[in-house]
């Protein structure tokens, strides 16, 4: 007999069966908006981690299936801004469904993620829509193949572990709740891999829990089984140590809605039970659920949010009519309690601790726990880990002098270290937001990292932002930064600002209140940067609640800078010959790039501008699309931060044409070498444009953090980013630079001792293990040449 469904998808129709009314009455409800949906999933219609996703999904689709066909064309069409409003208030709606399993918010974050992907390809609102709806058909597509994947990989694995010599004639697998087609998009999670022994001769019996108070084992698991023809055994919750002890069990399988960092798991309440006696009977216990329930931003499972349901919940049960040997299909709900019980303590999940579980089998492999470890590690079947923040930053391209080289590596050093606090802090701050039921915006905490960075980087004294910055002209500071946030392609910045203490703040603040809607309903966003007393009048206005500084423009003015231009100032004045390119030598944008899970990208900039400047002059560090530049595209992420001669940058818009040539190198499923993509680039979009305006050997330096976070090898093609041996995405650091030197520090939560490069022409260091890929000029002549020079380094993070 055919398996049970959950969501039947056909003549145009979304439905679902009410799981409230199985096993007796098997009725279909069709859902015709995301609000039904909602609905659906919160009352638990339906209900299963997997499904719950799978139908919310759907439910976009078909809202915006038919809203293509609809006449007149409804508003949010009108334009890829106002379908994005849309849209994204709908994701944000679903997600608060309900709040344990994790499936619901990877769905509705993936979704969010394909959004911003279209809006920043520029695409229309049909085909951001059409992209849309194919997307949210995948996500429910993709769980069946998934779940056969892992129950063969469990099945298997359990086979071997357990032995053939113990299994007799099969294997007596223990389960808990449901898991099988029902809770998911068909075949199952924990019931896959009864079934899948089932299906191979290894199962003798399966025996599952009633899973009281909602009974999702007695009614749809015995449902399950019966119409697969499994043979089984169903027993009340509180039987599980008496079955342990009187029969043989080789071992419990049960799912996941949610499993943290370390391996800890929440499940069906009851789960944490049988789990504690199954490591009192030495039976193995095995968590199968796939990768997209594996939450690497909780640490552990006091961070997974657990669904109360309502009391009367636990005090009601419903069934068929049973009147001696007569059977009905007439349902009633009785309750089973004093009415009007007080004190009824019903959560609906438990969390059972990492230590007390055996294996956690998903559709990439199967994790074990090392001898001796109470923990998972599962960063070997994560793809991209949720957890792995990356940071980088430079303190320019220039020369820098051996001098300061200490110095300015400490600064780096701790530029790094507060992002990685900020990462940390980062996790806190998305479980309130859990808590609030709101969506979470998976990007604040790459934006902040980037920024908290920069602002390290402003505050010494030792680099050309913030504090110490060259001056102008006239002897004052002013200062250019911006922030991107590759996810939504926001962008915010200022321009010659003076009197605040800390630009990149200020240039945070911009991006955010670029998003507020306009009341009045002008085109939006008003501004996304903003300069000079304009901007210092934002910056007091917005002081209180974002964290900006204002201070005495002149107390940024360091005693170095001050000295550097009463020197440069006294030859400018009396006409003194400078030393050909020494003062450019010295212009440096400090910049910063992040990666966050698996989805959040940001870069930041922010400089002083090139010393002696006139008044007012605003560089590439305050210009959209030249400093630095943060996307996140089909199956690939950038983070681009820009520094040295601003002019130059400014007009090859540098950060974003070499995004540009990476899309498209994507795109077109080239076989390409970031190494290429980027000398290329800066040869024919910056180097040589500038030869041809006569200007000789000109400085650039460029950071750049790549990612490929799909699996490459399914695709069959290798593009521009690499896979390791283990089929893991590989995060690179590239710096590209024509200058002397540049000064880089990078460091991931992988590796959280942040790590402090400084490249030379002089020492032709390359960074192992990517030497001969990058083809390092061998000329390093410290003269200025008309021959191209640009310097590739490679750093695996
Ligand atoms: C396969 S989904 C995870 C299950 O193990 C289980 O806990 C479950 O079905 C989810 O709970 P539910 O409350 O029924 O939606």
């Amino acid at each position: 007999m055919a398996p049970l469904t959950s969501i039947r998808t056909s003549n145009g129709k979304l439905e679902i069966v009410n799981q409230l009314l199985l096993p007796h009455t098997t009725e279909f409800l069709e859902i015709n908006t995301v609000e039904e949906a909602h609905d659906a999933i919160k009352s638990m219609k339906i209900r299963g981690a997997p499904a719950i996703a799978s139908l919310a999904s759907l439910s976009l689709s078909y809202h915006l299936t038919k809203a293509l066909t609809a006449s007149p064309s409804p508003d949010f069409l009108a334009s890829p801004e106002a379908l994005a409003a849309h849209v994204e208030q709908i994701l944000a709606f679903l997600y608060t469904a309900r709040p344990t399993a994790v499936n619901l918010g990877a769905a509705t974050r993936r979704l969010q993620n394909n959004l911003s992907a279209s809006l920043t390809a520029q695409s229309s609102a049909r085909a951001i829509a059409d992209t849309l709806i194919a997307e949210g058909k995948l996500i429910a597509d993709e769980d069946v193949g998934r779940n056969k994947e892992m129950s063969k990989s469990g099945g298997d694995w359990l086979l071997k572990h357990v032995g053939s010599e113990n299994t007799g004639s099969g294997l007596n697998v223990m389960t808990v709740c449901n898991t099988g087609s029902l809770a998911t998009s068909g075949y199952g999670t924990a019931l896959g891999l009864i079934t899948y022994l089932h299906e191979t001769g290894k199962l003798e019996k399966a025996y599952y829990t009633q899973t009281t108070p909602y009974h999702q084992g007695s009614r749809l698991t015995a449902l399950e089984l019966q119409t697969l023809k499994i043979p089984s055994v169903m027993l009340c919750d509180t039987m599980v140590g008496s079955l342990f002890q009187h029969h043989n069990i080789h071992a419990v399988a049960v799912g996941a809605d949610r499993i943290a960092r370390n391996g800890d798991t929440a499940n069906k309440i009851g789960t944490y039970n049988a789990a504690v006696l199954a490591a009192r009977h030495g039976i193995p216990f095995i968590v199968v659920a796939p990768i997209s329930t594996v939450d690497l931003d909780v640490a552990d499972g006091s961070g997974i949010p657990i669904e109360q349901r309502p009391a009367i919940e636990a005090c009601l049960v419903r069934g068929a009519l049973h009147t001696g040997a007569e059977s009905s299909d007439e349902q009633a709900v009785v309750m089973i309690t004093p009415r009007g019980l007080e004190g009824i303590y019903n959560p609906s999940f438990d969390v059972t601790p990492a230590e007390l579980i055996t294996a956690i089998v998903t559709e990439k492999g199967v994790a074990v726990r090392k001898d001796g470890e109470k923990t998972f590690d599962l960063s070997a079947i994560v793809p991209m880990s949720r957890d792995a923040v990356y940071i980088a930053v430079h303190g320019g391209a220039g020369m820098h002098s051996y001098s300061l080289e200490k110095e300015i590596k400490q600064a780096l050093r701790l530029a790094c270290k507060e992002a990685l606090k900020i990462s940390e802090q980062g996790t806190t701050l998305r479980h309130n937001e859990l808590h609030d039921g709101a969506a979470p915006n998976p990007n604040r905490m790459a934006l902040a990292m980037v920024g908290e960075a920069i602002a390290v980087l402003e505050d010494d004294t030792c680099l050309n932002a913030g504090y110490g910055s060259n001056l102008t002209l006239e002897g004052t500071v002013e200062c250019d930064a911006a922030i991107m946030d590759g996810v939504s392609g926001d962008f915010g910045s200022v321009g010659a600002v003076s009197g605040v203490k800390n630009p990149i703040r200020l240039a945070r603040a911009v991006l955010e209140h670029s998003k507020i809607l306009d009341p009045l309903g002008r085109v939006p966003p008003l501004y996304e940067t903003l300069v000079s007393e304009g901007a210092h009048a934002f910056a007091i206005a917005n002081s209180a609640d974002r964290a900006i500084e204002t201070v005495i423009p002149d107390s940024l003015i360091s005693p170095k800078a001050r000295n550097d231009w009463v020197k440069w100032k006294t030859r400018l004045t009396s006409s003194q010959s400078m030393a050909a390119g020494s003062l450019t030598d010295i212009q440096d944008t400090v910049g910063a790039v992040a990666f966050q899970n698996a989805e959040a990208v940001a870069a930041a900039v922010s400089s002083g501008g090139i010393l002696l400047k006139h008044p007012g002059r605003i560089g590439e560090a305050a210009i959209f699309g030249a400093g630095c530049w943060a996307e996140h595209f089909a199956d690939a992420r950038l983070s681009i931060a820009c520094s040295i001669s601003g002019e130059y940058i400014v007009r090859a818009m540098l950060a974003r044409a070499i995004a540009d040539a990476f899309r498209s190198a994507v795109a077109s499923k080239n076989d390409t070498d970031p190494h290429d993509i980027l000398e290329h680039v800066l040869l024919h979009s910056f180097w040589v444009p500038c030869q041809n305006r006569g200007i000789v050997d000109p400085d650039v330096g460029v950071l750049l953090l790549t990612a490929e976070e799909e699996e490459l090898k399914t695709h069959g093609w290798y593009p521009i980013f690499s896979v390791d041996e283990t089929n893991q995405i590989e995060v690179r650091l590239w710096c590209a630079f024509t200058t002397p030197s540049m000064a880089i520090a990078y460091a991931s939560s992988v590796s959280t001792t942040p790590k402090v490069r400084h490249a030379s022409k002089r020492n032709n260091v390359v960074h192992a293990p990517q030497t001969q890929v990058l083809r390092r000029p061998k000329n390093t002549d410290s003269s200025r040449t008309s021959e191209p020079r640009i310097f590739i380094t490679a750093v695996p993070m």
